[in-house]
């Protein structure tokens, strides 16, 4: 029985990028995260030490801050086809680069051109992966998204109908809060790799995350197995430059207190909000005439 080197990539993770634009009247600053992954014919390093094919993870990272001085950030999605398009284009070595982007969002404040404040605990995010066999023109796959939206309902949630075991204690609930902190990745049907011919990514975004909210709001929800598909099917249906879409919704539990003890009742008034554990609840939805594709999320 032989012993042979499977599936690997390689990259730098992490890298912090702070871009400030210095328009004549107002500053705009772009706050990043961004992660680069490459695989492809880098089988000698791994089992001979031979690095000839081997671009530094340490020069993947100056890529990013060049990139941001000479073209510009841009949305999360160009910054990412631009770079993943860069290293399938000039590494030879390389077949595949992922290039991931975390948005972190800043607000103006204090209503001057130059003054930002960190808003809030949610990220846009972005992952293009680039492919190119040898002597082949290249496709990209995007994947927009956010996470770390935290939306809850006071009210149009029950969770009934359960099985019930020896181990069951939960109370059946006919109104009860549902909490949740949305990370949501949609991935594009077009596979455009010109960077400089990209679509209105700004407004598909925007648009995305309108319907996110609005499902989340509009759907009476009897689990949040059933907000979950409620929110995917509704991007689906509204944006048709949509393929999948992928949930991952911890359940951010709110229990009601027992006030029992002090004499009080509680009509859905005090509750106490547990930060661990949380149901998870995960899934895609997706458009059942197109192919899955699986590498680029
Ligand atoms: O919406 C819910 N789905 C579950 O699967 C579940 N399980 C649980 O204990 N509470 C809930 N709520």
């Amino acid at each position: 029985m032989g012993i042979v080197l499977g599936p690997n990539r390689y990259g730098k993770a992490e890298v912090r990028l702070v871009h400030v634009e210095r328009g004549a009247e107002r500053h705009r600053v772009t706050d990043l995260t961004v992660g680069i992954a490459l695989s492809g014919e880098l089988t000698e390093t791994h089992l001979t030490g031979d690095n000839s094919r081997v671009l530094p993870t340490d020069s993947q990272k100056n890529t990013v801050y060049a990139f941001a001085r000479e073209f510009g950030v841009g949305t999360p999605e160009t910054f990412a086809l631009r770079l993943a398009r860069h290293f399938t284009d000039t590494v030879e070595a390389v077949r595949q680069a992922r290039v991931s982007v975390e948005q972190h969002a800043w607000q103006r404040t204090g209503g001057r051109p130059h003054s930002f404040s960190r808003a809030g605990g949610e990220a846009r995010t972005a992952t293009v992966t680039c492919r190119r066999e040898p002597g082949g023109p290249p496709a990209a796959w995007t994947v927009s998204g956010l996470s770390g939206l935290t939306v809850l309902n006071t009210s149009g949630s029950e969770f009934r109908g359960f099985p019930r075991d020896r181990y069951t204690t939960l109370a059946e609930t006919g109104d009860r809060l549902l909490a949740t902190s949305v990370d949501a990745r949609w991935r594009h049907t077009a596979t455009e790799p010109d960077p400089d011919a990209a679509p209105d990514w700004d407004a598909s975004h925007t648009a995305a995350r309108e319907l996110l909210l609005a499902a989340f709001a509009d759907t009476y929800s009897r689990s949040l197995q059933q907000t979950l598909y409620a929110m995917g099917q509704t991007l689906l249906r509204e944006r048709p430059e949509l393929a999948e879409v992928r949930l991952s919704l911890p359940n951010r539990h709110h229990f009601l207190v027992d006030l029992d003890p002090f004499g009080l009742d509680n009509p859905g008034e005090v509750f106490y909000a547990a930060d661990r554990p949380y149901g998870l609840i995960e899934g895609t939805v997706l458009r059942d005439e197109l192919p899955t594709v699986d590498f680029c999320w």
